[in-house]
């Protein structure tokens, strides 16, 4: 195992010393505004939390506080999708960055409405399509909190019914999306019962300290190192991460390669959720972003988290 050759790391006063640098950067950028849920945060707010292989938590800031995780939902709905309906997912969504922005519209008339991939609006719709077609529409949101749940082992993970309403008020550009999908035969569902799902996976919420014991499955071959609880395969999880590392963080997904090296998952929220192999997870939040719609102190928070440590797959 590679936490092996961490034993002696001081995860802790790593994390201590990001904390204590990370403040005067926590006035820059913006707050995600599209809808008012997500204004009301305090911008200023930062946490950051690790779990090791060892389920060891270290953590600095808010990081028992509940925020919400928007797109990094779309890491745990794309696994329990592959889960129920396989790999014939791949017919109706790629695995190709996108090199646009989260909730663009632009490549999928050239793509004949096969969205380039599933960490991207387009693909997510596509993936919660999925889960509402195996699960029906009553419990397929039900079914996907479950699953982080069990993942987080912690029943902190909950969905934010504000945020959600929000979310269905201020849809319009998510169901331009969807109905676009939906004329190339795509989407299956019906769009309203699809976005309703999509609308509440958003909408999901828990601390840094639930989110980075969610993904410690994914730092290990698909197994959670501490309960032996298989929730998905290894090479499932291979690919996964190949995809957070690939696609991300939208188009600052190979600018987050670059600075961190990390297989990572941004939300609008202001959540960062980053891998390491081996090694254990870790989650950041701090609500203000940047242009790609990214947290910004996140992002240097994640880069001294691997620069410090040397962590990086490479
Ligand atoms: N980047 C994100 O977190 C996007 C999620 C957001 N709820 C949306 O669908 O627009």
């Amino acid at each position: 195992m590679r936490i092996d050759h961490y034993d002696d790391f001081d995860w802790q006063g790593l994390l201590d010393s990001i904390g204590a640098d990370i403040a005067p950067l926590l006035t820059h950028g913006e707050v995600a505004n599209y809808i008012p849920a997500l204004a009301a945060v305090d911008p200023e707010s930062f946490a950051m939390a690790f779990v090791n292989l060892r389920g060891e938590t270290f953590t600095t800031g808010r990081a028992s506080t509940p925020f919400s995780i928007q797109s990094i939902s779309k890491v745990f709905a794309l696994i329990l999708a592959l889960e129920l309906e396989g790999e014939a997912l791949w017919d109706r969504v790629g695995r190709e960055p996108s090199g646009t922005a989260f909730n663009s519209i632009v490549q999928l008339e050239e793509d004949h409405g096969v969205p380039r991939n599933p960490l991207i609006n387009a693909g997510a719709i596509v993936v919660t399509d999925s889960i509402v077609g195996h699960c029906g529409e009553s419990t397929a949101i039900a079914r996907l909190l479950a699953f982080i749940r069990k993942a987080a082992n912690s029943l902190g993970p909950r969905i934010d019914m504000k945020v959600a309403e929000s979310e269905e008020a201020y849809g319009d550009r998510n169901r331009a999306l969807a109905y676009f999908m939906k004329s190339f035969g795509i989407l299956k569902e019906d769009v309203p019962i699809a976005l309703k799902a999509y609308f509440q996976q958003c909408a999901i919420a828990m601390s840094t300290v639930d989110l980075a014991r969610a993904g410690l499955f994914l730092a290990n071959g698909g197994t959670d190192p501490a309960t032996g609880l298989e929730l998905t395969t290894k090479t499932r999880t291979d690919r996964l991460n190949a995809i957070m590392m690939m696609c991300g963080h939208y188009d600052m997904s190979g600018d987050f390669a670059f600075s961190v090296g990390l297989p990572g998952k941004s939300g609008v929220g202001g959540g960062i959720l980053a891998i390491i192999p081996q090694v254990g997870s870790v989650a950041v939040w701090s609500p203000r972003l940047n242009q790609a719609g990214n947290s910004l102190a996140g992002t240097q928070a994640l880069q001294w988290f691997s620069e410090r440590s040397q962590v990086t797959l490479f």
